[in-house]
């Protein structure tokens, strides 16, 4: 089911089908044309067009070095551009104040887990300095860190610590949430439980940029995923979409006398209603399958980059 934020906006559908408006979109949470960002002699980001709707969760791909950090990090205002233009809830980071500010919410690859105050006091240090924070207890709850507020940051395990990484990145009610591989060294019940939170998250209208090199993260989580290869947009695509996944052939496979049997088709369903026929009962280790996200992306990066 579509949902009403995830619809093109207005610029986007005044531009067309597939067709990218030459401005930035005022609208959009993120917008960027033509980014360029050098390093020496070297683009690091080499002409990147980009948009993040508003409520969207967005996973940003691509390979080690490719221009992911560089260019959320010039989203965020942290780095300067070398060319293009950028808006960030409609407003250029080279020139955001601190309202602008204040309407991000930040959660780096290493967080602030080290201090000596508690977990409480932490967060309510960081709500101090926004004019509309959330209640310090509530976002504990949010997070499932309410047993630990009294904890001291360094006593919390690995997971502990990026909540409250998110925990600090949400209590000032940030519109837009940059989510930097927030996963990494989770065990994997720890992960779902992390997605939950992310996706409680989104029902409460925050949009999110996550970058990850977790594909089943991007695949449980995005709305959307880009795929940034040498400094520009590969594609975009729903997670289902990417790399013309849609649209590829299945691989039917089941075993027959003992032996294992694969088909490819584009029509699986008329295949396996043709093969049911066969067999007085279930098809025997009956599998369907299409490409995984893992291996379309590995197959867009891998002459790219
Ligand atoms: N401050 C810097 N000075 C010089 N080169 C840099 C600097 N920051 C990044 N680079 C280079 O720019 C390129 C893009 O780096 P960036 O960190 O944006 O990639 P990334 O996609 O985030 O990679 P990763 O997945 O490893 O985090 C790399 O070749 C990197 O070496």
């Amino acid at each position: 089911m579509q949902k009403d934020h995830l619809l093109p906006t207005t610029r986007e559908l005044a531009a067309g089908p597939g067709r990218r408006p030459t401005e930035p979109d005022p609208e959009a949470a993120i917008s960027i044309r033509g980014l360029v960002k050098r390093y020496g002699e070297r683009a690091a980001v080499d002409g990147l067009d980009l948009d993040i709707r508003r409520g969207e969760i967005f996973a940003l791909l691509g390979p080690n070095g490719a221009g992911k950090t560089t260019t959320v990090e010039i989203c965020e205002g942290y780095r300067g551009r070398d060319g293009g233009e950028v808006r960030v809830l409609g407003v250029d980071p080279a020139k955001g104040g601190r309202r602008w500010k204040a309407d991000l919410g930040i959660v780096l690859q290493s967080g602030a887990g080290d201090s000596q105050l508690s977990v409480r006091e932490l967060l309510t240090a960081q709500a101090s300095y926004f004019a509309d924070p959330r209640d310090p207890d509530e976002v504990l709850e949010l997070v499932g860190l309410t047993e630990k507020g009294g904890a001291r940051g360094r006593t919390l395990s690995g997971g502990q610590r990026r909540r409250l990484d998110v925990a600090l990145g949400i209590v000032g009610r940030p519109k837009l949430l940059f989510l930097d591989e927030p996963t990494t060294g989770f065990d994997p019940e720890a992960r779902r439980q992390f997605w939950a939170l992310i996706r409680s998250l989104r029902e409460l209208g925050t949009t999110m940029l996550l970058t990850t090199h977790y594909l089943d993260e991007a695949e449980e989580l995005a709305d959307r995923v880009g795929v940034i290869a040498r400094g520009r947009l590969a594609e975009v695509a729903v997670p289902t979409a990417l790399g013309g996944r849609g649209t590829a052939p299945a691989v039917v496979s089941w075993t027959e006398h003992g032996t294992r049997r694969t088909a490819e088709t584009t029509t699986p369903t008329a295949f396996v209603t043709e093969l049911a026929a066969r067999f007085p009962g279930e098809v025997p280790d009956l599998a369907v399958n299409r490409p995984t996200l893992e291996d379309v992306y590995l197959t867009m990066i891998g002459d790219r980059s």
